[in-house]
């Protein structure tokens, strides 16, 4: 017989026990109570649902008898800004605005398109708020945006995590490696899953407060995405692709996942041609459009046991070790991150006669000897998706194949996060650095390679059928 699980209330015992693992103050400032509304800055978790920030700003706007706005704002001055990103997230903000409207719900969007626009729309905004609820995001220039912004800011600041599963305040230090969080994490996993009864804020948002509120925001009525892009001063030369945005894109993901290879996931993810083998749900998770838990929720509900399993270790214990990782080391993007051993190791080997060097536009334009290489690198600047057999691979090589460990740092995350769908992600940087020795253990030494364990393309052809791979993204 299986348990029942519970539905918990939005103001229950359970959501607030979550919620005080789940949020900090980003300032020391004072709560307004002359203040007009609660503001809800949407950065980084782009949905409504089992959004914690959300619920947190529901509860303290009913708290104080005020009404809420969600604000969610996009501007070109973001790292790697271009019209792969935009798009996502402007096809998102089309979706989020319908389904705000059923879900009595005021959520506005403005659109920067240019460097010199104003860019104090939130200032504004808080100026008439009695508090700012912003989300807890360590990457992406989310935590050094807020930072910047709840030192100017008159009124009292809370940032509230909502990327995780279990709430990052359960690990109150840097986790060493998946070894030391997953015993943790097993602990409290089926409780932080238990599932919460949303609802919107009990005042109403007036309309004469809406109109007086002097910002531009987007008619997401009759947007036009490609053309909203285009206006925009960003990168255009990289892209949109084929990416059906938002929950419903999520969802329809998902379910196709469930009734497809998490049968034999465990194998399946292992070949990189198999484009159905793994959930691909990485961008709908990297921009929030989906919460972890109710993937996880769904894959269970889906049967096969032992591959809902294998399923959560990289969803939750792999994905959430990032987090920790970005969260609690301001060093994550730097070889400042990696632990002692690699640095004596990295300098031991410094020297090492390297197969081929190249520089970073070789590597951008795919022009090294290895066409599994190449083909991986293609399908990351192709489709904004790198399978992540071909990933680890092709993190592993640049290391091999620059004159420093640190340019090999550098490009892997300029390359992942400029062309990646769900790059710029707290995994982008837990899966970089893991390919330099971070939460690994020394291995036997060689050369380049030192003790970081080692990894080869040519090997790799043995494993898997690296042809097939090679053939879906020709030159
Ligand atoms: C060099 C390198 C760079 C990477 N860059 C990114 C990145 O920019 N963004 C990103 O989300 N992941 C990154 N990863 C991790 C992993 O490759 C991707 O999360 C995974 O391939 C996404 O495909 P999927 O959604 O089909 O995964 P699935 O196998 O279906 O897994 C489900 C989810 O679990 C999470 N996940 C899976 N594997 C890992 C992992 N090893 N570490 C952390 N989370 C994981 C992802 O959110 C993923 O969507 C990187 C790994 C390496 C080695």
């Amino acid at each position: 017989m299986t348990a029942k699980i519970p539905l918990h209330r939005l103001e229950s015992e359970y959501v607030r026990g979550q919620l005080s693992l789940r949020r900090r103050d980003a300032n020391q400032a004072d709560l307004r109570p002359t203040g007009e509304y609660v503001l809800y800055w949407m950065q980084a978790t782009h949905r409504f649902e089992d959004n914690w920030a959300l619920r947190y700003a529901v509860l303290q706007a009913d708290a104080m008898g005020k009404p809420l706005l969600i604000h969610q704002g996009l501007d070109p001055t973001y790292e790697h800004a271009n019209d792969r990103i935009h798009t996502v997230i402007l096809e998102n903000a089309v979706a989020l605005h319908r389904r705000a409207a059923k879900l009595g719900l005021r959520y506005q969007f403005v659109l920067r398109r240019r460097r010199d626009d104003d860019r104090r729309v939130v200032d504004r905004l808080a100026a008439r708020a009695t508090l700012v609820v912003t989300d807890l995001f360590p990457t992406a220039g989310i935590a050094a945006r807020t930072a910047r912004f709840a030192e100017r800011c008159p009124v009292r600041v809370v940032e509230v995590e909502s990327h995780c599963i279990v709430p990052f305040g359960n690990f109150v230090k840097e986790e060493y490696a998946a070894r030391t969080i997953r015993p943790k994490i097993a602990k409290v996993l089926d409780h932080a899953l238990e599932p919460v009864e949303d609802r919107g804020p009990r005042a109403k948002f007036p309309q004469a407060l809406w109109d007086s509120l002097e910002v531009e925001r987007l008619d997401l009525e009759a947007l036009d995405v490609r053309a909203a892009v285009a206006s925009c001063e960003i990168d255009h030369a990289v892209p949109p692709v084929p990416f059906p945005s938002g929950l419903d894109g999520a969802r329809a993901r998902l379910a196709a996942f469930c009734a497809g290879a998490l049968a034999d996931y465990a194998e399946r993810r292992n070949e990189p041609s198999d484009t159905e083998g793994s959930s691909r749900l990485s961008p709908y998770l990297h921009f929030g459009q989906i919460s972890a838990a109710e993937v996880l929720r769904t894959v269970r509900a889906a049967g096969h046991k032992a591959s809902a399993e294998k399923f959560a270790d990289e969803l939750v214990t792999w994905r959430e070790l990032a987090f920790n990782f970005c969260v609690r080391n301001p060093h994550h993007g730097k070889l400042k991150g990696l632990p002692d051993w690699v640095h004596r190791s990295m300098e031991k080997h410094k020297d090492d006669p390297r197969e081929a060097i190249y520089s970073l536009e070789q590597l951008e334009r795919a022009e090294t000897h290895d066409e599994l290489w190449n083909a991986a690198q293609r399908e990351i600047v192709s489709t904004g998706y790198m399978h992540n057999v071909t990933r680890m691979l092709w993190g592993k090589s640049v290391l091999l194949w620059t004159a420093r460990y640190k340019h090999a740092l550098e490009h892997l995350i300029l390359l992942n996060n400029k062309y990646g769908l769900d790059g710029r992600d707290p995994s982008s940087y837990g899966g970089i650095q893991w390919c330099f020795g971070k939460f690994d253990r020394p291995w036997f030494d060689k050369p380049v390679f030192g003790v970081i364990r080692p990894m080869s393309l040519a090997r790799a052809r043995e494993k898997f059928d690296a042809e097939a791979y090679i053939r879906m993204f020709p030159r």
